[in-house]
C-alpha cells in the first residue's frame, strides 16, 4: 500500500500532478490538501477509474493531519509562482513561511514519509526543511528531495537536435546544481548516449536550460510560471522514488539533497564547498542510497559554471538556514 499526499494540490502545478498520480497504478491512496478549493478538485479526479482511493483536504477540521497521516510521499508544490520580472528568490518571503508550516505538520504527522519540494525558491526551501527536521529530531536526508527534474526535462528536450532522439527522453544528460539561473548546470559532456553539439551553439544550449522557466514566465504574461511540464517533471521524480521504494533497482535521477546524510555525499559537498547540491542520485527502498559524483569529469567550461552556481547557491542555503534559525519559538 502506499499513500501519496500533495499539499498545494488545487494550484496550476498541483491540479495536474494530481491527475498524473490519481492515475498511476503504483498508488493506493491519494490525499490532496490545499487551502482552497480541494473539495471540488478532489471530488472531478474522484470519478477517475483508477486505482488510487483519493479525498481532498482543507485545513479546517484538522485537514493536513487527516491528509499527511500514513503517508508514505508527500509532493509538496504549495505557493506563489512567479510573474515577469521576479527571480524566484523573490519568492522567498512568501514560500518560506508555506514550506514552513507544512514540514512542521509534516514532523508531527509523518515524519519517516518521503518529502518531495517543488515550491521556489528550492535553493533555499530545500535548506529550510532539512533545518526544520533536523531541529525536531526527525531528519533522514535520504528521505527530502529537491525537485529539479524540470531542468533535466529541458535538457533533454532542447539538445533533441544533436542527440537525434526520436524519444527525447531516451537521451540521458545529468543537470547538477541548483534550481535557478546560473545555479543550474547541464553536464553535456557526461550525456549518455554522447552528444556532439557544435561549438558555436554552445553557450546559446546551456543558457537556455538555466533560464527555460523565464520563457515560460515571459509567455504567460503574468499569469504563473511552469505548470504543466512541472506537473509531467514532479510525476517522473515521484514516479521513480516510489518504484525503488517497491523494490525496483538502478533507478538514478539528479535530485537537490543534503549530500553529507546521503552515503557518497559528503565527499561531494567537501569538493564543492556546499552542502545541498543537485547531483544524480541513485533511489532505492530507502529513498537516496547514493550521490553519485560525476563533477571530477566535467569539462574546464563546465567547472567553469559549476564554480558560479556554487558561489549563488552559498547565499541561498545561508538564506534558508538562517530563516529558520530567526524564526520565532513556536
Ligand atoms: N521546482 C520546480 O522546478 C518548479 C517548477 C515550476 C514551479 N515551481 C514552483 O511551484 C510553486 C507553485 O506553483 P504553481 O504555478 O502551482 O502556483 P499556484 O499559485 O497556481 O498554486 C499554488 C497553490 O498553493 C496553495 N497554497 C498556498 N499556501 C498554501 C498552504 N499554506 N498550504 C497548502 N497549499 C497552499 C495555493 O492555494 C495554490 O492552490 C511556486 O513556488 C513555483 O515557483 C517550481
Ligand atoms: O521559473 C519559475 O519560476 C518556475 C520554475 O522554477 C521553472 O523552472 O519553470
Amino acid at each position: 500500500m502506499v499513500k501519496a499526499a500533495v499539499l498545494g494540490a488545487s494550484g496550476g502545478i498541483g491540479q495536474p500532478l494530481s491527475l498524473l498520480l490519481k492515475i498511476s497504478p503504483l498508488i493506493d491512496e491519494l490525499a490532496l490538501y490545499d487551502v482552497v478549493n480541494t473539495p471540488g478538485v478532489a471530488a472531478d479526479l474522484s470519478h477517475i477509474s483508477s486505482v488510487a482511493n483519493l479525498k481532498g483536504y482543507l485545513p479546517k477540521d484538522d485537514g493536513l493531519e487527516h491528509a499527511l497521516t500514513g503517508a508514505d510521499i508527500v509532493v509538496i508544490p504549495a505557493g506563489i509562482p512567479r510573474k515577469p520580472g521576479m527571480t524566484r528568490d523573490d519568492l522567498f518571503k512568501v514560500n518560506a513561511g508555506i514550506v514552513q508550516t507544512l514540514i512542521n505538520g509534516i514532523v508531527k504527522f509523518c515524519p519517516e514519509a518521503f518529502i518531495l519540494i517543488i515550491s521556489n525558491p528550492v535553493n533555499s526551501t530545500v535548506p529550510i526543511a532539512a533545518e526544520i527536521l533536523q531541529d525536531a529530531g526527525v531528519f533522514n536526508p535520504r528521505h527530502l528531495f529537491g525537485v529539479t527534474t524540470l531542468d533535466v526535462v529541458r535538457a533533454e528536450t532542447f539538445v533533441q537536435e544533436y542527440s537525434g532522439e526520436r524519444d527525447p527522453s531516451k537521451a540521458k544528460i545529468p543537470v547538477v546544481g541548483g534550481h535557478s539561473g546560473e545555479t543550474i548546470v547541464p553536464l553535456f559532456s557526461q550525456a549518455n548516449p554522447a552528444l556532439d553539439i557544435p561549438a558555436d551553439k554552445y553557450d546559446a544550449l546551456v543558457h537556455r536550460v538555466q533560464f527555460g522557466g523565464d520563457e515560460v514566465v515571459a509567455a504567460k504574461d503574468g499569469t504563473g510560471s511552469a505548470t504543466l511540464s512541472m506537473a509531467f517533471a514532479g510525476f517522473r521524480f515521484a514516479e521513480s522514488v516510489i518504484k525503488a521504494f517497491k523494490g525496483e533497482m538502478g533507478i538514478v535521477e539528479p535530485t537537490f539533497i543534503y549530500l553529507p546524510g546521503v552515503p557518497h555525499g559528503a565527499a561531494i559537498a567537501k569538493a564543492t564547498g556546499v552542502d545541498f547540491f543537485s547531483v544524480p542520485v541513485e533511489l532505492g527502498a530507502d529513498g537516496a542510497s547514493m550521490a553519485i559524483d560525476i563533477l571530477g569529469s566535467a569539462t574546464k567550461k563546465e567547472k567553469e559554471l559549476l564554480d558560479i552556481s556554487i558561489k549563488g547557491l552559498k547565499g541561498n542555503i545561508e538564506k534558508g538556514i538562517e530563516f529558520v534559525k530567526n524564526a520565532p519559538p513556536k
